[in-house]
């Protein structure tokens, strides 16, 4: 796909299908569409919702409504076309002919945001990684159309196909390459998460909807100093940084890419193994946009990338790691609003503040502070080499932190030994 130029006047169209259900009305999706146009830095000239009441395998758009888009393209001198929603391959082909301008769907979209945005070798890879495979469907598709063309002027099997095969095999020698070199830099990382696993120090991953504050969070959290924009998709890479919290001496902060609906299939399989780290964290803070009038949608989104990340059970909504909603934006609601949420997350998991200004942020700390020393913390025993049982039982049931020899003691050679247990673990130890 070539490169979207920045600053090009663009025209945002946000179709309405009515044989579709949408989990937010058309005018929310519209401003999300812009948002993400806005993310890849085009100039908006004009957008539109387009009401579709029939799609049509060609074009998407009826006729007329084809011809009023081109209208408006003239009109407020439109470069670019962005369709928010999926195209196949012969609509945005036939789209392109028609309007004779660049189109692209929303998937098209979102890769390019990311990338743009992928900062990490791993990142990279995997944007391109996805690039190709959208590529490649399109390749493939449209390969039939132009099949189906050259047969109307009798070239078939003509030198495109041959190119198009060439292409293809091309695409495919390239996403394997990819595939290799993304194995090498997992394992890499694994063997990180495995070395940070054994330090004791518990993981609080921060996920959300993407314009949801989480890297401001992040940022008054840590003093640090990530990219936090008015843009969707501002943080690619998973961020990382240590943070001290009442009673947790050190705890690692982790900041994540945002979700979005209808995240390209491409990039769902991409995103995953960044996203794997939500699921080896000790709590998970859900950041929620409060301000934003889709924000129950936006949940619901969020959650059912939770759940296809096996995090939280997709029929009893049971999560394995707490979760703690973070309810956002606080600052922007008005004073009867936030009195009323402030209420609902008291009886709720969950804490009301804003990120911008620091309110309710102690309160945040003091919850997280509270849910990971609840859940487990260290102790160190010093036990007698003979009483393997004891020994035993802490390897299997907590996380040994430190092991080492403590010398000679009365009962003989003895161990100290600093386990992380959970308050039920160690009520059973000690009546061991
Ligand atoms: N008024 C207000 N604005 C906020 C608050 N928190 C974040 N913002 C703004 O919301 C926008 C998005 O914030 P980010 O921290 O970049 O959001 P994010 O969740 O990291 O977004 P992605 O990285 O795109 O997923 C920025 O313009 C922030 O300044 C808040 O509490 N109040
Ligand atoms: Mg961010």
């Amino acid at each position: 796909m070539d490169e979207v130029t920045r600053g090009a006047r663009c025209l945002v169209l946000c179709p309405d299908i009515r044989s579709l259900s949408y989990d937010l009305d058309a005018k929310e999706r519209l401003a999300e569409a812009e948002g993400l146009a806005l993310a890849i830095g085009v100039i908006i000239a004009h957008s539109a919702v387009m009401p579709v009441r029939q799609m049509q395998p060609n074009t998407l758009f009826g006729s007329g409504q084809v011809e009023n888009i081109a209208t408006i393209c003239e009109q407020y001198e439109c470069e670019l076309v962005i369709v928010d929603g999926a195209l196949t391959p012969i609509q945005q082909r036939n789209l392109e002919d028609k309007l004779k301008r660049k189109v692209i769907d929303r998937t098209g979209l979102i890769l390019e945001i990311f990338g743009e945005r992928a900062a990490t070798a791993e990142g990279r890879l995997q944007v391109e990684l996805a690039h190709l495979d959208y590529q490649q469907s399109r390749l493939v598709r449209s390969w039939t159309h132009l099949e189906r063309q050259r047969g109307g002027f009798g070239f078939l099997g003509g030198p495109g196909e041959t190119q198009i095969e060439a292409d293809r095999r091309m695409i495919r020698q390239r996403m394997g390459r990819l595939r290799r070199e993304l194995e090498q830099v997992r394992k890499t990382r694994q063997l990180h998460r495995a070395r940070r696993g054994r330090a004791p120090w518990p993981v609080i991953a921060l996920v959300g909807y993407t314009n949801a504050g989480k890297s401001t969070l992040f940022n008054h959290l840590t003093g640090a100093d990530v990219m936090a924009e008015d843009l969707l998709f501002a943080t690619l890479d998973p961020t990382m940084r240590a943070v001290s919290l009442p009673g947790v001496e050190k705890a690692i902060l982790s900041d994540t890419v945002g979700f979005i609906s209808d995240l390209p299939t491409q990039l769902v399989a991409a995103f995953r193994a960044t996203l794997e780290e939500v699921t080896g964290a000790d709590i998970i803070c859900h950041v929620r946009d409060m301000a934003n009038p889709a924000h129950a949608a936006q949940k619901k989104q969020v959650m059912e990338i939770l759940s296809d990340l096996g995090v939280v059970d997709a029929d009893s909504g049971h999560s394995e790691v707490p979760i703690l909603e973070v309810w956002n934006k606080a600052d922007l609601l008005d004073e009867e609003r936030a009195e009323e949420l402030r209420e609902a997350a008291q009886s709720q998991d969950a804490v009301l503040v804003s990120a911008a200004n620091g309110q309710g942020l102690e309160d945040l700390e003091a919850r997280i502070a509270e849910i990971l020393t609840e859940k487990a913390s260290e102790v160190t025993v010093t036990i007698p080499v003979s009483d393997g049982r004891r020994i035993a039982w802490l390897h299997a049931h907590g996380e040994v932190i430190v092991d080492e020899d403590a010398g000679e003691g009365e009962q003989g050679p003895m161990r100290r030994m600093t386990v992380r247990l959970n308050p039920k673990e160690m009520g059973q130890y000690t009546t061991l």
